[in-house]
């Protein structure tokens, strides 16, 4: 069904909030920010979606593609965007802002069901970012867009495609659906996948495993704050985080936190040392944080990185310029707040 225009517009208010505290946009996942294309993606835009790799399984793709192209794409999409009638969004890379493909939903002419699309840059395959992208587009068309079902299809040779839509939940269906493919100038008939909104809210209910992390802000006599970098080979590797760790079983989050120090920085502190200060409840893509931070000014024995983790000190007005898990940037803040 086509959307109504009063519809239309209730989702383009709901996808417009930038900027406030209830943003929609952009996505930010593990290791991508998901967001609008903007002029200045043009080249970047051009050079991959240009790419014969990229366009022989989309539909949408001209081949060659162009600057123009991209222009043509990123104006089209800015008008679908303004009216609530579909989404595009770039996957740039959290760190250095690299833009490595796009996701796109589209619901003008299906209505409550939209269509889920994706492109990856060669480069960047084999690395589960398609399925981490497709799985914040999911809760996106379900929680704010309000859509009803999320349907999308795959060439038969395009295995890479349908791994990630076996992964993010999207089936066969046992319908059938006509694509026309420009870049090859053919029309395919296609085994239309989908998954519906309850399908999608069990698939959620079970990646809500709840896990308590504890976390400290170290503060030195110069008012600085202690961040500790993932190493290479760990989640989120080389985002900066709060040194601390898992709570185990039978600990409580103070004791959990004397013994992370110990372990990861060789200093000895006692749990009176430890003043709470914020929490961090986040829902990552596969588990939900809940990670107090404490404060701690008071400790004995000099700060060691114990397993090969790069460290800093940092004075609070710098705690943005240092790439943190997604979890983490709202407990700056609160450290601005007490450090001035
Ligand atoms: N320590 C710490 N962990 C954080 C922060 N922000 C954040 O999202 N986390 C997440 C990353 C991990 O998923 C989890 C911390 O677990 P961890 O550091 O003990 O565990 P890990 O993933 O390194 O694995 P492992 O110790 O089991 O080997 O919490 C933070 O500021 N400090």
């Amino acid at each position: 069904m086509p959307i109504t225009e009063a519809e239309a517009g209730a989702i383009a208010g709901r996808l417009a909030e930038e900027g406030g505290c209830g943003a929609a946009l952009p996505l930010v996942t593990d290791r991508l920010v998901l967001r609008p294309p903007r002029p200045d993606d043009v080249a970047a835009v051009a050079a991959l979606a240009g790419a014969w790799s990229v366009a022989r399984f989309t539909a949408r793709i001209p081949h060659p593609y162009t600057e123009a192209d991209a222009r043509d794409w990123i104006c089209l999409e800015a008008g679908l965007r303004a009216r609530g009638e579909g989404l595009a969004l770039l996957l740039t890379d959290r760190t250095g802002g690299t833009v490595m493909g796009a996701v796109s939903v589209d619901w003008k002419q299906t209505w409550p069901a939209a269509e889920l699309g994706f492109w990856l840059g060669e480069a960047f395959r084999g690395r589960g970012l398609a399925e981490e992208a497709g799985r914040a587009m999911l809760r996106l068309a379900f929680e704010t867009i309000g859509v009803t079902e999320v349907f999308a299809s795959a060439h038969p040779e395009n295995t890479a495609s349908q791994r990630v839509q076996d992964a993010l939940g999207i089936r066969p269906d046992g319908r059938r659906m006509r694509v026309r493919a420009v870049a090859r100038n053919e029309t395919w008939d296609l085994a239309r996948r989908s998954m519906d909104r309850a399908a999608w809210e069990s698939d959620r209910a079970a990646r809500a495993r709840l896990l308590l992390v504890v976390a400290a802000a170290l503060v030195d006599a110069d008012g600085r704050v202690l961040l500790t970098r993932r190493p290479e080979g760990k989640p989120m590797a080389g985002l900066w985080e709060f040194p601390g760790g898992k709570v185990q079983d039978g600990e409580t989050p103070e004791r959990a936190l004397v013994r992370e120090l110990e372990e990861e920085l060789g200093i000895d502190t006692r749990t009176s040392c430890l003043a709470p200060l914020t929490f961090a409840s986040h829902a990552y893509e596969s588990f939900h944080l809940l990670m107090p931070l404490f404060v701690l000014r008071t400790w004995t024995g000099r700060v060691t990185p114990r397993e090969g983790q790069e460290i800093a000190w940092v004075r609070a007005a710098r705690l943005r310029d240092y790439p943190m898990p997604a979890a983490d940037p709202p407990l700056i803040p609160a450290l601005q707040d007490l450090l001035g």
